[in-house]
């Protein structure tokens, strides 16, 4: 039997596997084994007893049951096959607890097992460099995070328990076979061996592409319903939201198409196995019936492999079907094994340092690029900002300022040069220290579904009031916040859709002065704000610039640069000038 993907499962379970686990799943195995064998033994048990209890004094007959009869001295055969009965009984009760009770751990390794691929995803993505997040989307990252590790548990690791104890089953009836009747044995092979492989090898291709397909199919399905579920307003408006259902539904016709085939192929096996089975017996009466003198000894043979072929069935079945579930989610180890190389996680040290920040920061010359580009986003920047001041980024979109943030702010790490913080370079072990005390309010601040006071805090459970106090005054929410119904434990709608643009983004300020940063990153909105949000926004920075804290504020708009002490134009990747806020005033008068 092809045996390319029991190895390569097994091998992809390996790597998630601690040692104990590894252990656990041994011993799992053990159990298995010990189960399938009751099984067997149990359904072989019944046929002697039924034997001996069909015919009146069948059980002294018995050469089994005839000793023990007589060894413990029964009276009566009723009394005999009473016990024999409640024996029989007490077995199956038995083995039914004791397998269910594998069942039970084995469920319980499995989900463990799917917890800990879940983790191991959420820690691969999270360390993730900037650029190849946004590459791959938030759809494809939430199919790779839940639903790949759920296909994983139950189409690879579940399969692979069955097939396993399944080969357990047929392993214990061939040794049996082989003992009790060798040729039997060799016809089963020549039947059995020949239809699962041809089964098997004309499902497997079909099967894998089909798991690719509905992998590659899934994401799309979450990226349109997002879509429309977060555009409803504007999707709406455009009437456009049919468009979307009909792609939406377009999508999920193919992959429940491509789900019923999948199906049907796992019911296939069992009516091939029995077709080929019913053949075999059909040949051998054939035989008998057209060759004189054979009958007697092939009848026999015909009944003891119609019973051979009837229990092993369902076994062959299950290990066939097990099998083209495995081909078919295969991709689901290749989805997990993806994006496992070095490159694809940020530095991070082990040891993490502490870093102060008392003086200035320096950027020395950085020069930085997205992989594949032909042209580096930044080419040498270089400039000092001293602790305490506040610094304006201007420049024609694409000209780098965002990178340049997302440099200092450790997203990207530089190709060449170093930001020295009071001298000494920032390196993988300040990460940490760094993160504590540099802040960031983004264009679309981020907003969770949930209070004023949790985004503010970001969640904390022991919130500190007298801090959110003061983010919320120095932030300018106060009056706002004040004229709310519950007040900071006020709901903002799904990312914020209760609040304008200008209490967006000073609820991200305010989670910044909650937070004690000392250096603030501040991109300002693009989008045409109208006058009154501005007026709002820029009260917020005014406030901001009575603090000690340093401030780098990427501005769309001159009137943000006011309380600027010095402002840097990029272009192309590059400083091009620096100039004072009344210069650019009177170059824009
Ligand atoms: N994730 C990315 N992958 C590849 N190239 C990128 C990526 N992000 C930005 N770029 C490119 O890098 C250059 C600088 O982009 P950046 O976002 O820093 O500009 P910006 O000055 O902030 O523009 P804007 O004012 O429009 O926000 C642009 O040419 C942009 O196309």
């Amino acid at each position: 039997m092809n045996t390319g993907i029991i190895r390569y499962s097994l091998n992809s379970i390996r790597y998630y596997l601690t040692t104990p686990q590894k252990r656990k799943a041994v011993w799992m195995f053990v159990l298995l084994l010990v189960s399938s064998f009751l099984d067997v033994v149990g359904l072989a048990s019944l046929v002697p007893v039924m034997m001996v209890a069909a015919e009146p004094g069948g059980v002294q007959k018995s050469k089994y049951f005839g000793p023990i009869y007589d060894g413990l001295g029964f009276q009566s055969e009723r009394s005999f096959l009473l016990v024999l009965i409640v024996g029989v009984f007490l077995f199956f009760l038995f083995k039914n607890l004791f397998s269910t009770w594998v069942n039970y751990l084995q469920t319980r390794f499995t989900a463990n097992v799917g917890l800990s691929i879940i983790q191991n995803q959420l820690a691969k993505y999270l360390n993730f460099p900037f650029w190849y997040f946004n590459d791959l989307g938030s759809s494809q990252l939430i199919n790779s995070t839940l639903q790949v590790p759920s296909t994983y548990v139950n189409m690879i690791l579940r399969p692979l328990f069955i097939f396993f104890s399944e080969v357990a089953v047929v392993l214990v009836i061939v040794v049996s076979i082989l003992v009790y009747k060798p040729l039997l044995l060799v016809i089963l092979a020549l039947v059995l061996v020949p239809t699962t492989l041809l089964t098997y090898g004309a499902l497997r291709a079909r099967a894998q592409s089909i798991g690719n397909r509905i992998n590659e199919l899934r994401p799309i399905s979450f990226s349109i319903i997002g879509d429309l579920f977060t555009g409803f307003a504007e999707l709406k408006l455009a009437n456009k939201q049919q468009r979307f259902k009909d792609q939406l539904l377009d999508n999920q016709r193919e992959i429940q198409k491509l789900d019923a085939e999948v199906y049907l192929y796992t019911l296939l096996p069992l009516k091939v196995i029995e077709m080929v089975a019913i053949l075999g017996v059909l040949t051998i009466f054939l035989y008998a019936i057209y060759v004189p003198g054979s009958s007697t000894n092939l009848i026999t043979l015909v009944g003891l492999f119609a019973a051979a072929a009837y229990r092993l069935m369902p076994s062959v079945n299950r290990m066939l079907m097990a099998m083209v579930q495995l081909k078919q989610c295969q991709y689901t180890i290749e989805d997990l094994e993806a994006y496992r190389e070095p490159k694809y996680r940020v530095a991070q040290a082990e040891q993490q340092a502490e870093l102060s920040f008392q003086n200035n920061i320096t950027l020395d010359n950085l020069v930085f690029s997205f992989p594949g580009a032909t042209t580096p986003a930044l080419q040498g920047v270089s400039l000092t900002v001293r602790k305490g001041q506040k610094v304006g980024f201007i420049g024609s979109s694409g000209s780098g300022k965002t990178t340049l943030m997302n440099l200092l702010l450790r997203f990207y790490i530089e190709d060449q040069g170093h930001i020295l913080i009071d001298g000494k370079v920032l390196g993988p072990e300040h990460i940490e220290a760094w993160h504590r005390i540099i802040g960031y309010v983004k264009q679309d601040t981020f907003l969770m579904e949930a209070s004023i006071k949790d985004n503010i805090t970001l969640g904390d459970a022991n919130v500190d009031q007298e801090r959110l106090g003061y983010a919320i005054e120095q932030a300018s929410l106060r009056g706002f916040v004040n004229g709310l119904p519950d007040g900071v434990d006020t709901f903002i709608g799904e990312r914020g859709s209760k609040l304008s643009g200008g209490q967006r983004q000073r609820i991200g300020i305010a989670r910044a002065l909650y937070k004690r940063t000392e250096i603030l990153i501040l991109d300002e909105a693009t989008s045409a704000l109208d006058n009154e949000t501005e007026r709002e926004v820029n009260e917020a920075i005014d406030r901001l610039s009575s603090t000690d804290m340093t401030i780098l504020i990427i501005a769309h708009r001159i009137t943000t640069l006011r309380d600027c002490d010095q402002i840097y134009e990029l272009n192309a990747g590059k400083i091009i000038s620096t100039h004072q806020y009344q210069d650019l005033l009177n170059r824009v008068l």
